[in-house]
């Protein structure tokens, strides 16, 4: 029974991706996996419709937070946001953003008044949004903006990939591969450690988290000869760190820190840019890593996959890392003493 327990809140994601989809298949395996109940925040009738497409007997009930917890046993508790126009999986639409942009910003309101302990989002087409005129790279950007408009005080948000064999971070997010060298800061890395060493022990629990940062150019830059920035910008990031008391060293080769002898060394990655830290945690775990937003005044996980548009409605889906990222929001609100 999971009555009484305070509800994780899950965002449909895209609704014509395969959000749908992965909510239903892991809600059928709750008992087996021992799965936290969630409120599904987004549109009801896209899910009956999606289910019956998939040929899964799943309930699907209208319910609020307070009362999702004890309906989660024998049903989908979902807070209902119409979208309005007929949804087809597989089929992008831009007329879909803006259900998916409500069912986000419901989820952030219903943590931040403490009605769910967590919130989970399913993927997003960004493609779709920024057609709609959003105007974030993803969700992590707008997390942290919702946070700050609520709450008044400026955050930063970290992205942190999260698998059984790999924690990695990338410092910079989602900018054109052009752009990097001139983003990476010496107080970007800095504030990025500080965010993930402090959120490591209080989310974590880990008692004293290990960083290692890998060099930007080949080599970490072979002493200058293969570009200036791991010797220039993260070197001296890393002493800064270091004189804080932080348990961080680099700049490493990014070539020969993700071979399992060298993943023993250190808890989390620190990675220059978003492939060098995303390559590395899907080759090693796709099936079941963890997208994490670190820095938030709120838990956000979600799963490390797209919306996969082309498995929407088929039942190829696979609901693997969606049920690790709730279980990683059950664990990290339980961490934080918020889990009922
Ligand atoms: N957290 C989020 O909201 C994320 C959203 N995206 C968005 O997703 C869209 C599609 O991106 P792609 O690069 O194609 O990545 P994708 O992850 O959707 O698909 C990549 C490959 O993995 C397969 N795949 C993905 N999830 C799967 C699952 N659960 N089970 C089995 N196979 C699965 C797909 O069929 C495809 O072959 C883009 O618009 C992107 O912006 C991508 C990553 C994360
Ligand atoms: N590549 C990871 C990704 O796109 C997830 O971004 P976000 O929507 O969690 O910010």
């Amino acid at each position: 029974m999971t009555d009484g327990v305070l509800p994780l809140a899950l965002s449909q994601g895209d609704p014509a991706g395969i959000g749908p989809d992965i909510a239903l298949q892991a809600w059928l395996r709750r008992g087996e996996v021992g799965l936290p109940p969630f409120l599904y925040i987004g549109d009801l009738a896209v899910l009956q419709i999606r289910a019956r497409q998939l040929e899964l007997d799943v309930p699907v009930v209208e319910a609020n937070a307070a009362q999702a917890s004890a309906v989660f046993d024998h049903a989908i508790p979902v807070h209902n946001i119409p979208i309005g126009v007929d949804v087809l999986a597989g089929k992008p639409h831009v007329s879909n953003a803006r259900g998916t942009i409500a069912a986000i910003e419901t989820a952030v309101s219903l943590c931040l008044s403490g009605e769910v302990r967590a919130i989970i989002t399913n993927p997003i087409a960004k493609s779709v949004l920024y057609e709609a005129g959003f105007g974030f790279p993803g969700h992590t950007e707008f997390l942290a903006d919702l946070a700050t408009r609520a709450t008044g005080q400026a955050c930063m948000p970290v992205m942190m990939l999260a698998g059984p064999k790999l924690k990695a971070v990338p410092v910079t997010i989602h900018i054109p591969i052009k752009d990097v060298p001139a983003a990476l800061t010496e107080a970007l890395i800095v504030d990025t450690c500080r965010i993930v060493a402090q959120d490591l022990v209080a989310r974590f629990g880990l008692a004293s988290p290990r960083l290692a940062v890998a060099g930007l150019n080949p080599h970490a830059g072979e002493g200058g000869a293969i570009g200036h920035e791991d010797d220039e910008i993260i070197h001296p990031a890393i002493r800064m760190l270091r004189d804080e008391g932080i348990d961080v060293f680099g700049p490493l080769p990014a070539d020969t820190m993700f071979h399992d002898d060298a993943r023993g060394r250190y808890d989390v990655a620190i990675c220059m840019y978003h492939d060098q830290a995303l390559i590395p945690a899907k080759a090693l775990g796709f099936d079941d890593s963890v997208n994490v937003t670190l820095g938030l005044p709120f838990i956000r996980t979600s799963p490390d996959h797209g919306t996969a548009f082309g498995l929407a409605g088929t039942g190829h889906a696979k609901e693997t890392s969606l049920i690790a990222a709730l279980q990683m929001a059950d664990r990290m609100s339980q961490a934080q003493g918020v889990s009922s």
